[in-house]
């Protein structure tokens, strides 16, 4: 297994397969690369089946437990179910989607090996849907969710950006969880790094807070350290759910924790979301060629929060000049 000049060994990688999508969500940071684009044809440069299955196979000799699929849209892909299928045995699958294309889809991707996937939904009516997403495609989403259930993928992992439009959806969201079985939610920080818009930020530990209040118990989970809320459980009346938090922004234990490697749909290695500066191409993704980028990349990874940006005199986050320095950023 590979490791980091800062011990954080790389158990996982995340691949973008692609920037299209049909959303258009007012917060979207595309996984870090900027804006994405509608669901047209795919473009040249995106990774073919082959380049993204050699990858996985290279990432396999490395030890990789777990790769997460992701875009963009990634049902957008119809080679989906071969990637899943062609994935090496040791390694575990899953995919964020925005759920649109599962009730077709969800029982083939199972059978492809499929473990896990997480759906985001943001709100629990069509109308608020609507104004986050620009989508009218509530109802799909919705029949995604079950789709998935009916075919096995449970627990189905909700995903919801807490920000300035969506905060007053928590609870109804944490209630809607711990009704109804195989549901779990994920409370994702709204990460204004990529996306711009620090004003629609909303304090996170309020809601850390909160949730301690409701919670029966909490847990902390070894990736990333984050902490897990489980409620309901008490409820003889209810299956109880969990909800976890992922509050990256600003979060230098976050960062001490992070074990993934990022790939973008073009082919190019990433060692961090937040970073655009360290993007290595794997060339004709020739298996020698993977095996070496992905070595080089281990190798630069930093954590982004508490090294790649130090706090000043003034307790503000600030760039770490001994990166800024560094030839690929002068070049
Ligand atoms: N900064 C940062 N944000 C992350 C990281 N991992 C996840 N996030 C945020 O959380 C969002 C949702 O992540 P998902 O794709 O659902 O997956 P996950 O929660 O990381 O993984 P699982 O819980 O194992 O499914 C991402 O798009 C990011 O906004 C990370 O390593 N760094
Ligand atoms: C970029 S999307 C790609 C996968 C798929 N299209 C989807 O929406 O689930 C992956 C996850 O990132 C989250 N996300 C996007 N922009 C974000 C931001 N600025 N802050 C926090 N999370 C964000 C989305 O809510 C989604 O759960
Ligand atoms: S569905 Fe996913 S990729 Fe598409 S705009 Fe929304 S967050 Fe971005
Ligand atoms: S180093 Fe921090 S910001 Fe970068 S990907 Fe890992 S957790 Fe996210």
């Amino acid at each position: 297994m590979l490791e980091d000049g800062f011990g954080r060994e790389t158990t996982g990688v995340r691949i973008s397969l692609t920037d299209r999508c049909n959303f258009d969500c007012v917060y979207c940071h595309n996984e870090g690369l900027g804006d994405t684009r509608g669901p047209m044809e795919p473009a040249d440069a995106e990774m073919s089946t082959d380049d993204v299955v050699r990858f996985l196979e290279v990432a396999d000799e490395f030890d990789i437990e777990k790769a997460k699929f992701t875009g963009g849209e990634p049902l957008l892909r119809e080679d989906l179910e071969e990637i899943v299928r062609r994935t090496p045995d040791g390694i575990d699958t899953s995919v964020t989607t925005n759920g649109t294309f599962l009730p077709e889809r969800a029982e083939g991707l199972v059978e492809a090996g499929l473990e896990r996937v997480n759906v985001s939904q943001d709100a629990l009516s069509p109308e608020a849907f609507q104004e986050v997403t620009k989508s009218t495609a509530y109802d799909e989403v919705m029949a995604g969710i079950d789709a998935a259930l009916g075919a096995g993928l449970d627990p189905v992992k909700l995903n919801m950006v807490v920000f300035e439009h969506t905060a007053g959806y928590v609870p109804e969201m944490v209630d809607h969880v711990a009704e109804n079985e195989g549901l779990q939610l994920q409370l994702i920080e709204y990460m204004p790094e990529l996306a711009g818009r620090p004003e629609w930020a909303v304090d996170i530990d309020r809601v850390h807070g909160w949730l301690e209040e409701q919670a029966d118990r909490v847990e902390r989970r070894e990736m990333h350290g984050r902490r897990r809320y489980f409620v309901g459980e008490d409820d003889p009346d209810l299956p109880g759910g969990m909800v976890e938090i992922v509050d990256p922004v600003g979060n230098a234990d976050f960062c001490a924790n992070c074990h993934r490697v990022r790939v973008t749909h073009e082919g190019y290695l990433k060692g961090c979301l937040n970073r655009n500066d360290d993007l290595k191409s794997m060339g004709e993704m020739t298996k020698p060629e993977i095996r070496e980028t992905f070595r080089e990349t281990v190798d630069e990874r930093v954590p982004y929060y508490g090294e790649y940006m130090i706090k000043d005199d003034d307790g503000e986050w600030v760039f770490n000049e001994k990166y800024l320095e560094t030839e690929h950023l002068e070049a």
